[in-house]
């Protein structure tokens, strides 16, 4: 039986997490870019595995990954239809020891993201979602899917369940979810906070500051298949595609990831003016 799409995705970034691991068990090397965030030999020898594997899988599909992007400078992209890699997102949390780091591969349609897969390995898990449906799956510790299950949003509270960068949260942030009365804040590292809000363990995750869209591509398409939504501050869609030449042109404006339906992210956002009242847009 030939495989779908998604679980082809699902075996590649479950390998990529797996050299990630042996990598991280021998000791990862660190540098710093230009801009001052680490990267590793791990981000570089998970996306290179990757990128082999996608042009396997259909070599006519164009591949937008954070690393080569740096060097080679991005494909041309035409209908909008390519695939987005983060190797390692949260490179800051594996270089500090800690679980919330994944591996990012998002399939992008007509600007939207429509296949995603996110894999934690250090927590043995993995969230996949193909448009319609959400799953979460648990991991063996030899990098096997063992336990597949979906996942929905739950129906946001009165007393929001925030969720926030670990390593990237600015005062604008903080503001935000206050104004929108969060009640708890929970703290994660990487792409986790949107499987986090895809399988109801949170309900609003405002994100004012620089993401790319390698770094939220796989986990927003995993939240739109679970129920939820992602909106740019203004209210308008997050959509995935250059917006300009240059490195810039994968850069997200800010934007807020929501369980509960489009509508009602957008007339809270309206209602609340948060981007003109802020100058945050
Ligand atoms: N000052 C900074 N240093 C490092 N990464 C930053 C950053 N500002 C934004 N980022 C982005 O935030 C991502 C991590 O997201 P989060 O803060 O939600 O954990 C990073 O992805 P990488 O870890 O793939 O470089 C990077 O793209
Ligand atoms: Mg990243």
């Amino acid at each position: 039986m030939s495989l779908s799409m998604l679980e082809q995705l699902e075996a590649l970034a479950l390998e990529a997490g797996r050299m990630i691991l042996d990598i991280r068990e021998r000791g990862a090397s660190v540098v710093h870019k230009d801009d001052g965030s680490p990267v590793t030999d791990a981000d570089r020898s998970a996306e290179d595995l990757i990128v082999r594997g996608l042009e396997k899988i259909d070599p006519r599909i164009p591949i937008i990954a954070e690393e080569r992007i740096q060097y080679s400078g991005a494909p041309d992209i035409c209908e909008q239809t390519f695939f987005l890699v983060d190797p390692l997102d949260g490179t800051k949390e594996f270089v500090q020891g800690r679980t919330d780091f994944t591996v990012n591969i998002c399939l992008v349609e007509c600007g939207l993201p429509r296949l995603g897969v996110v894999v934690a390995p250090a927590r043995n898990e993995l969230f996949s979602g193909d448009g319609h449906n959400a799953f979460r799956c648990r991991v063996s510790p030899d990098g096997r899917l063992i336990e597949r299950t979906a996942i929905r949003t739950s129906m946001p509270r009165r007393a929001l369940r925030g969720i926030a960068s670990a390593s990237h949260a600015h005062a604008d942030t903080m503001r935000f979810l206050e104004r929108f009365a969060v009640g708890e804040i929970l703290s994660v590292g990487s792409s986790l906070k949107f499987c986090l809000l895809a399988a109801g363990e949170a309900d609003i995750y405002p994100r004012i500051g620089r993401t790319m869209q390698w770094d939220t591509a796989a986990g927003d398409a995993i939240l739109r298949s679970a129920g939820g939504c992602t909106l740019r501050l203004d209210g308008q869609p997050l959509n995935y595609g250059p917006s300009c030449a240059g490195l810039n042109a994968y850069a997200n404006p800010h934007f807020v990831s929501f369980a509960g339906q489009t509508a009602f992210l957008r007339s809270m956002l309206l209602s609340h003016e948060a981007s003109a009242a802020t100058g945050m847009a």
